[in-house]
């Protein structure tokens, strides 16, 4: 089933997600357009690294359904993973290269690697093990993927503020907003607010299942 053509949103209808069998929300929708923010926010356990795995497709454990640019999931995956730029809880930083190594991993010239761990604040670490970096250096390391030209367009991003220094923070905001003003998106979760413009805010809370419903599934006490 194709829609409307020209659609470049991401788009969740009436979305479940289980971990292990059990329903962490349900009801969930959203539209996250080119240009656009969306923060998922929730308390500890409530469910957005599932929710990210979701809608990056590595786990399938929903119900309802996801769109990119207007193509169902799974269908759609191969586009979106082609448009996707995905940073993890754990960064996916290999602790026994450097940050310049780490960059090349994922394609980038030796120039361009260099200009982007200078805009993470990263100049003079470059040769350095990631493992003997600090946590929020290789948090850094992880996010300089960011400042690489042509990054892809849907950048989704768990949370990308955990262990940055003010300035950090501050940097990464301005990096997402020049992002949105090139017509890009981003899906992040975070615990703490998030200044970039426009961004659009989707709490779990809202769309947690009630414990008498768990119950009645078994869950719970
Ligand atoms: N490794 C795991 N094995 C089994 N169940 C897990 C595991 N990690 C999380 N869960 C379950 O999945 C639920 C949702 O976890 P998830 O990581 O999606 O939450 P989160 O909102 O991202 O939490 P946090 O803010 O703490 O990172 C948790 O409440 C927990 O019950």
């Amino acid at each position: 089933m194709t829609e409307a053509v020209g659609d470049r949103a991401l788009c969740a209808r009436d979305l479940a997600c289980e971990r292990d069998g059990r329903v962490l929300f349900a009801g969930l929708g959203f539209r996250l357009e080119p240009g656009m923010a969306l923060q998922i926010v929730g308390a500890n356990g409530a469910g957005k690294s599932t929710l990210i795995r979701t809608l990056i497709g590595t786990s399938s454990d929903y119900t309802g359904s996801i769109l990119w640019q207007g193509v169902p999931f799974p269908e759609a995956l191969p586009a979106l993973r082609a448009s996707l730029l995905y940073i993890g809880h754990n960064a996916g930083v290999r602790r026994g290269l450097s940050p310049l190594e780490n960059l090349a991993w994922y394609g980038a010239s030796a120039g361009d690697a260099m200009s982007a761990l200078e805009s993470v604040g990263l100049y003079g670490f470059e040769d350095v093990l990631c493992q003997q970096l600090s946590a929020g250096q290789n948090r850094r390391v992880a996010l300089a993927r960011l400042y690489l030209p042509d990054a892809p367009s849907l950048w989704i991003l768990d949370e990308p503020l955990a262990a940055l220094d003010v300035a950090g923070v501050a940097s990464l905001e301005a990096q997402m907003t020049r992002h949105l003003q090139r017509g890009g998106s981003v899906l992040l979760t975070s615990h703490q607010p998030v200044a970039v413009a426009p961004l659009q805010k989707v709490d779990l809370a809202t769309f947690q299942v009630p414990t008498e419903a768990l119950q009645e599934q078994g869950y719970g006490g």
